[in-house]
């Protein structure tokens, strides 16, 4: 299986990449981001809490993302492999996962990191909060407060599959395709290991 984290701080490009990579490798593309927001648009139980702390610009509890998690790999007992997206976005989270992938003999293959400069990301997503509907990416405060959230909890997270040999970056600045090309490369040669 080709298990790959997309990492990077909110706006790097992680939604446009998974596009690309799921097509090519024929993967299953899980982002807690999108998972949470069909729960709110259902109007489900967790969906009316998460939503608070969302349109806040925190983080939703790790117990209920590592559940969702759960219940989608349970879900896809046959795929080629996954592509998570915006997960896992703390320590305890990359933990879980790695107990939860360790029950199909599965882990991940690599960490594919976007690294995109703070002040590009704002930009990035004040224009696609012109557009895309979202509370959190309308106002630059919110932003900010997840970018806050990005480097004090998530960030740690590249470190915990650096030690494990498994982290590359990536210029996130750039063309989509010479992005993509990039992320192809890195994830060649990690399945080559
Ligand atoms: N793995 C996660 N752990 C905790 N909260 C999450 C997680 N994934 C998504 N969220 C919540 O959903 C919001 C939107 O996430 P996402 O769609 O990945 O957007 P972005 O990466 O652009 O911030 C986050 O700000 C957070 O509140």
């Amino acid at each position: 299986m080709l298990n790959i984290v997309l990492f990077g701080p909110p706006g790097a490009g992680k939604g446009t990449q998974s596009q690309k990579l799921i097509q090519k490798y024929g993967l299953i593309h899980l982002s807690t981001g999108d998972l949470l927001r069909s729960e709110i648009a259902q109007g489900t139980e967790l969906g009316l809490k998460a939503k608070g702390l969302m349109d806040a610009g925190l983080l939703v509890p790790d117990e209920v993302v590592i559940g969702m998690i759960e219940s989608k790999l349970a879900q896809n007992p046959n795929a080629a492999g996954f592509i998570f997206d915006g997960f896992p976005r703390t320590v305890p989270q990359a933990e879980a996962l790695d107990q939860l992938l360790q029950k199909y003999d599965q882990g991940i293959s690599c960490m594919v990191a976007l690294e995109v400069p703070e002040e590009e990301l704002v930009k990035r997503l004040l224009l696609r909060g012109q557009t895309s509907g979202r509370p959190d990416d309308a106002d630059e405060v919110l932003i900010q407060k997840r970018v806050v959230e990005y480097n004090t909890k998530t960030a740690p997270v590249a470190n915990y599959y650096a030690q494990q040999n498994k982290f590359y970056a990536i210029n996130g600045i750039g063309e989509i395709d010479e992005i993509f090309n990039k992320s192809c490369e890195v994830i060649e040669a990690c399945q080559a290991v």
